[in-house]
């Protein structure tokens, strides 16, 4: 059978690598490679824009239809958006809120965008479940398998396992810093009883679980053995279906005609990245406001221009205990006026030296849309206390570091602050009840998670382990494989 021409040779939609030395590629082969073969992250080769009057039309529209048109100009040539409509439709048929993505106001001006009802009550499931529905619709039009790596600091892992377990197409191997993460989202990964689905606990922190993905990524006889594929935010895919809550939550605010601001809690800076694509394609954003618990890595770069990483510090918020913020790759590659030249440069100095800087301009370049600062432990326990004791509201450790963070924040109050609310509290039940006093329950659907048989396998945190593990409990591995895109 001839070989399929890669989708960016047949005039799709083009995404190329912020490392400049990776072949361009089609939205459905970016979404199937995970990481560039140069070891960059893949961004559309320009930012599509939409009107004023579509961005208007969104207020009040079914989520699902939001997605259809955020996401559509970024597959035109690749997927009908027939179909990913119906991918959206099913992915959001999973979620336990008619609105999908309620806002709820919690004071004068301030909203909680609560992105937690989905089937593991975090974020991530508003893009997993659409990205294991691309995924799977792929593979089998190219009759592939696929083997599936994720890095975890709790939340993706799950939402990962949730979203491919029992997938006719893919082995999703799973990897979680070991003793980091809350009990509720190391039985999220653990309790999958799938064989395509593989747990494994690895001795380290989430930067070394990171670093082994890339790492896999990086060895290329591997990556083509294995067909591999990631379901991390190094994952366009992911991204571009994040984008759309933050035109859903501004439409129902009055945008375009009036601009919006949005807090961010922050670790790998997907999720705020996906704001700053929003904002190229047209919302008016006021500010994203980058919020990080202790582990500040980013606020210290927003502030002097230096990313240096630090040891990484275990806290009530797990999911943000992140040193390496891949997606600091992207808006780097954007301060960078898209030069790759710079952003190798950057990434061989932090590879050498744990760090890089930043020209003042590109400096300038960021803070024109990104400021940041970060919320003590302390901090993060007393906005758990005062907004449940002010407004009723219980908010989760994560969401609690970007209400901390937005209250410090000068703010203009006549421009509305919505805080993105990343997961439900009952996913932290001890941190919720040792700020509060309150121990926050599952809902019904998950309340005999506690009881479920565990699974999992340790490793260390070490690359060739991992490969090794993986090759040999991998089905695409054993069913032999040509090259990868
Ligand atoms: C609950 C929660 N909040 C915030 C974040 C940070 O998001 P991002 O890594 O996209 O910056 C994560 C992890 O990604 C998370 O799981
Ligand atoms: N906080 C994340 C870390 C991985 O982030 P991703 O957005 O790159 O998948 C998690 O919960 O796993």
């Amino acid at each position: 059978m001839p070989r399929r021409a890669p989708e960016a040779a047949r005039g799709f939609v083009r995404y190329i690598s912020t490392r400049g030395e990776a072949p361009p590629l089609g939205f459905m082969d970016v979404t199937l490679a995970g990481l560039a073969r140069d070891g960059g992250l893949y961004v559309p080769e320009t930012w599509p824009t939409l009107d004023p009057a579509a961005i208007a039309g969104f207020a009040g529209r079914p989520y699902a239809e939001v997605l259809a048109d955020v996401v559509a100009p970024f597959a035109v040539g690749s997927l009908a958006t027939s179909e990913l409509a119906r991918m959206a439709r099913e992915a959001y048929e999973t979620f336990r809120h008619p609105a999908v993505v309620p806002l709820v106001q919690v004071a004068p001006n301030t909203f909680v965008l609560e992105l937690f009802h989905g089937p593991t009550l975090a974020f991530k499931d508003l893009a997993m479940q659409v990205l294991s529905r691309l995924m799977d619709h792929a593979l089998a039009a190219r009759g592939e398998r696929s083997t599936i790596v994720v890095a975890t600091s709790g939340d993706t892992g799950g939402a990962a396992v949730e979203a491919f377990r029992g997938s006719a197409q893919a082995d999703l191997f799973v990897l979680y810093p070991q003793g980091r993460i809350s009990d509720v989202q190391r039985r999220m990964m653990t309790t999958a009883g799938a064989d395509n689905v593989h747990a494994l606990a690895i001795a380290g922190t989430f930067d070394d679980c990171q670093a082994i993905v890339k790492g896999l990524f990086n060895d290329h006889p591997f990556r083509d053995a294995v067909r591999l594929s990631g379901v991390n935010s190094i994952n366009f895919a992911r991204l571009v279906a994040q984008v759309v809550y933050y035109f859903a939550a501004a439409a129902a605010l009055g945008a375009p005609h009036r601009k919006v601001a949005f807090t961010v809690p922050t670790g790998n800076f997907g999720d705020v990245f996906s704001g700053y694509v929003a904002a190229r394609m047209g919302l008016p954003i006021d500010k994203l406001l980058v919020a990080t618990n202790v582990n500040d890595i980013l606020a210290r770069t927003l502030a002097t221009g230096t990313y240096q990483v630090r040891d990484v510090v275990p806290t009530t918020s797990p999911s943000m205990d992140i040193q390496v913020s891949s997606n600091f790759e992207r808006l780097l590659f954007e301060a960078f006026d898209r030069d790759p030249r710079p952003v190798r440069a950057a990434m061989a100095s932090l590879a050498k030296s744990q760090s890089f800087s930043v020209t003042a301009r590109s400096l300038g370049a960021m803070r024109a849309l990104f400021s940041a600062d970060r919320a003590a432990e302390e901090e993060v326990a007393a906005t758990i206390r005062t907004v449940r004791r002010e407004a009723g509201y219980l908010l989760d450790p994560h969401t609690a570091v970007a209400m901390a963070v937005a209250e410090k924040e000068p703010r203009d109050p006549s421009i509305p602050m919505v805080v993105l609310s990343t997961a439900h509290p009952a996913k932290f039940p001890d941190a919720v009840e040792a700020a509060c006093g309150i121990r926050p329950a599952l809902p019904d659907w998950l309340a005999d998670l506690g009881g479920r048989l565990e699974t999992s396998t340790m490793l260390p945190a070490d690359l060739a382990a991992v490969a090794t593990y993986i090759r040999t409990h991998s089905r695409a591995a054993s069913a032999g494989a040509g090259a990868a895109a």
